[in-house]
């Protein structure tokens, strides 16, 4: 725990606690980012605080022991079976949990650590083998798309996709893979993953299996909840709604924050737009306005230029009646957050100010 091997060459502690930082610190401005990083994981404080993305809310900080990122390595080196020696890759920003814990890795496993700048390509430059990487599914569909980096995503020893969920289309190009593809399931308050699901081979499931030492269990309001003791000193409430079987795997369904409450019936956002997935080519977002009758009435925003009856003739062919948009909107495009998602909070005042618009205009004719 001493030491850690970074591209083949072993640092002690003692090198990230000198004035001047190690010579790989001058490799590229992210090999920096890594000495800083174990500059302050190697510093006499238990303690490292970490960023939350803010995909689901607003960023914040949260303060953790280093011993509970070094339990969570633990319990992934264990289970992945990585051990001294082998390759991991580095491709994740350090800024938040998930390249933070690939570094925690390396230190725990003794894994040599390969480094490359994230980016939406992250193998375009690795020609070594490597036992394990961690990706987002973003740099997982981009690698698929060019033949020489979608044979080395073929040859990782192991590979974790994490920060998102894996829609059905990602998981069927990935299906015939040789080498064991996960989606991982956790988030910054459990130090990274606490559940992982297989995406190819024979143990593939569209269920989460909890990590050994994990429990989960639901809400009132049926969120998850996760017992991890080892990472996290009380239980963490989620905001993912979750359906849990009688093994203790469990299926996100997804937000409690992205349920649409209209005229009773619930509807699921993240649901209805995998139902779509395959049959909307542009970019679309459900959301929802408020409505006097309904509460709420859902939206389907769309950047189609194609005609919106096209759109609502999909709607109908492939989802249940209860889960028909009420007002479907042509945009110019639909609002994302830094890293991609739907911008949920904007989506939604979009919708609003459309269909007050489309009121106003109906009321003048
Ligand atoms: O959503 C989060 O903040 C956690 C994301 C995360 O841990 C992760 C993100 C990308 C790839 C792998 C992992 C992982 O589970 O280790």
């Amino acid at each position: 725990m001493e030491q850690i091997t970074i591209e083949d060459i072993c640092y002690q502690r003692e090198a990230f606690l000198a004035e001047t930082l190690p010579p790989f610190a001058g490799v590229s401005l992210f090999h920096r980012r890594l000495a800083l990083f174990l500059k302050e994981w190697y510093s006499p404080s238990p303690l490292l605080t970490l960023n939350t993305s803010g995909s689901t809310g607003r960023p914040k900080t949260i303060t953790v022991r280093k011993e509970q990122m070094l339990q969570s390595a633990a319990i992934t080196c264990e289970f992945l079976e990585l051990t001294a020696g082998m390759t991991a890759l580095l491709c994740l920003p350090l800024e938040y949990i998930a390249g933070k814990m690939m570094a925690v890795r390396a230190i725990y496993g003794g894994l040599n650590l390969l480094v490359t700048e994230p980016s939406g390509y992250p193998l375009s430059d690795i020609c070594r083998q490597t036992e394990f990487a961690a990706m987002v599914p973003l740099q997982v569909h981009n690698s698929l798309g060019r033949e020489e980096e979608r044979v080395r995503l073929s040859r990782i020893g192991r590979l974790i996709i994490g920060g998102g969920a894996v829609d059905s289309q990602l998981e069927e190009a990935l299906r015939a893979f040789p080498n064991p593809i996960y989606s991982t399931y956790g988030m910054t308050e459990t130090v990274s993953h606490i559940a992982l699901r297989r995406i190819n081979g024979k143990e593939a499931s569209d269920r989460y299996t909890p990590l050994p030492g994990v429990g989960v269990t639901l809400s009132e309001t049926g969120t998850l909840v996760i017992n991890a003791p080892r990472i996290s000193d009380r239980p963490v409430i989620t905001n993912d709604i979750a359906e849990m079987g009688p093994d203790g795997t469990f299926r996100i369904l997804g937000r409690s924050d992205n349920v649409i409450n209209s005229g009773g019936i619930k509807i699921q956002i993240e649901a209805v737009e995998e139902l779509l997935r395959p049959h909307i080519g542009t970019a679309y977002a459900v959301t929802s306005v408020p409505d006097p009758r309904l509460g709420e009435a859902m939206v389907l925003l769309v950047t189609s230029p194609s005609e919106t009856s096209t759109v609502k003739d999909i709607c109908a062919r492939h989802l249940q009646r209860r889960q028909q948009p009420r007002h479907i909107f042509t945009v110019e495009k639909i609002p994302q957050t830094g890293n991609g998602k739907t911008d949920r909070a904007a989506a939604k005042k979009m919708a609003t100010l459309l269909s007050l618009s489309s009121l106003a205009g109906r009321s003048a004719q």
